[in-house]
């Protein structure tokens, strides 16, 4: 697991701003946030990345360079993702994406918490590709599992990982105890879970301060 938050740098400052409640009502900045924290763990991300070596034809010779050896796919949950993924875009440039329209809906019974309704599906094949998930918010993780499992039947990824600005210990607990394999990119880790299944401090409802109440 990577934890943007881990060490001091000017993350810190772009997930203040998410998370103020003052700083919210500009919704621009909001996304603009969202965006430039996706762009940070992207980087990151990249580091952990295969690269193939080519030579590249400058005016003047020629220069070793590299590039990434495996396509990568990114795959974002409507609604509060669509910033997040622009900013993984940004610095994934060249890659392919797939969209999936998921949100929570009502509670069934105690246990189960609530659904999480899935009504659109669209991705390019998945087979061999880098994958990675990108929703903002990881609170029980349960959209993030449904999402990637449903996925699956656009062909199997070389490799999976997961990226969320905020995440609940709960929703980290689950990911890694149902998906072990898919690797998690994280802005911060919060306290808590409050009985809405809010991230608690969290930053509130990031589809509703992206795009404006449902
Ligand atoms: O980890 P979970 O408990 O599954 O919750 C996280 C999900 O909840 C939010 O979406 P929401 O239902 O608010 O939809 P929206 O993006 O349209 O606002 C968030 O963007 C995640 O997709
Ligand atoms: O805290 C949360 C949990 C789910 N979705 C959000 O937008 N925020
Ligand atoms: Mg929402």
């Amino acid at each position: 697991m990577f934890l943007l938050s881990q060490k001091p740098s000017i993350a810190d400052h772009y997930l203040a701003e998410l998370r103020d409640v003052n700083g919210q009502k500009d919704r621009m900045r909001f996304r603009r946030n969202m965006e430039r924290v996706g762009e940070l763990l992207a980087y990151e991300l990249s580091k952990t990345l295969t690269f193939k070596t080519e030579k590249v034809q400058t005016p003047l010779g020629q220069a070793s360079s590299r590039s990434l050896l495996q396509p990568v796919v990114l795959a974002t949950i409507l609604r509060a993702g669509l910033p997040f993924h622009q900013g993984f875009l940004s610095i994934f440039d060249r890659a392919d994406n797939a969209f999936i329209g998921a949100y929570r809906g009502h509670h069934i019974n105690a246990e189960e918490e609530f659904t999480v309704e899935m009504d659109y599906i669209t991705s390019p094949d998945l087979t061999g590709k880098i994958l990675i998930l990108i929703d903002p918010m990881l609170a029980t993780g349960r959209s993030m599992e449904k999402v990637y499992h449903a996925l699956l039947r656009f062909g199997i990824p070389s490799q999976t990982h997961i990226a969320s600005v905020i995440a609940s210990p709960e929703g980290v607990d689950y990911l890694q105890k149902r998906i072990p394999h898919c690797r998690l990119w994280l802005g911060a880790i919060d306290q808590k879970l409050n009985e809405q299944y809010y991230i608690v401090p969290g930053l509130g409802d990031a589809g509703d301060l992206a795009y404006g109440e449902k």
